[in-house]
């Protein structure tokens, strides 16, 4: 089977790629930032862990977590970001190898849409990087306005990843997000095509 490891930088156009081949090829995505926000939801067992570690400031009324608080502390503090992937990453990596397994057999091709890809060393699930990249401006100003956050606070953001140049040496597609919709899914078509 067939399985590409989509990945790139924050913001840089990842769940846009995923879409489309969603859309214009049928093929299966699993998307780690959503299995990441599973592991998290109101009644996990992860939820009263973390309310213990960052302080009960991160649980919000409704008792969810409160996602950009907690992205507040862990974007600044590299400690507290990495006891919070060794919690999240073993589960997130457990449904990816679950969903892949449910999908053997009944698809040739499969989408893993990973963001830290290659920081926690998930290539052994996939078969293809695919990095999506695009000009650094760029990427500060997508996630500014997608996420509301000031310059600071989406550079930590961006900070906490690998460089895009280090990404861009280890794939073996590059799909260069940088200018218009159509411009990008030519590319992808051209790569879905000829790998
Ligand atoms: C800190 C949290 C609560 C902030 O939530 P928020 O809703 O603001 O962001 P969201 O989860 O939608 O992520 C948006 C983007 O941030 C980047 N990002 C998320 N986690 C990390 C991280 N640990 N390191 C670097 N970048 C990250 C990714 O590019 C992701 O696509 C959340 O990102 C989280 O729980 N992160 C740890 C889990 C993780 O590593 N997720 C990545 C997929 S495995
Ligand atoms: N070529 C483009 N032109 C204009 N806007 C774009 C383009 N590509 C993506 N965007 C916008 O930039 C933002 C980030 O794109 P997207 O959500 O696909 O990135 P991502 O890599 O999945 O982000 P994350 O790492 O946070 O999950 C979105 O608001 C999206 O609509």
């Amino acid at each position: 089977m067939r399985i590409i490891g989509l990945t790139g930088g924050i913001a840089t156009g990842k769940t846009t790629v995923s879409d489309y081949l969603a859309e214009r090829y049928g093929l299966p995505v699993l998307d780690a930032d959503q299995l990441a926000r599973s592991a998290v939801e109101l009644g996990s067992p992860l939820l009263p862990a973390i309310a213990q570690r960052f302080g009960a400031d991160v649980i919000g009324a409704d008792g969810s977590l409160d996602r950009p608080r907690l992205g507040e502390i862990v974007f600044q503090q590299p400690a507290e970001r990495q006891w919070l992937e060794a919690q999240i990453h073993p589960i997130v990596r457990a449904h990816l190898l679950a969903g892949i397994a449910a999908h053997q057999g009944r698809s040739n091709s499969i989408v893993l849409a990973i963001p830290l890809l290659l920081e926690a060393q998930m290539t052994d699930l996939v078969t293809e990087i695919w990095v999506v990249s695009c000009e650094p401006a760029q990427q500060l100003h997508r996630l500014m306005a997608r996420n509301h956050l000031t310059v600071d606070q989406a550079q930590a953001r961006i900070n906490s990843q690998w460089p895009l140049a280090q990404k861009m040496a280890r794939a073996d597609v590059v799909l260069h997000n940088k200018g218009t919709l159509p411009e990008l899914f030519q590319q992808v078509d051209h790569a879905w095509e000829s790998c």
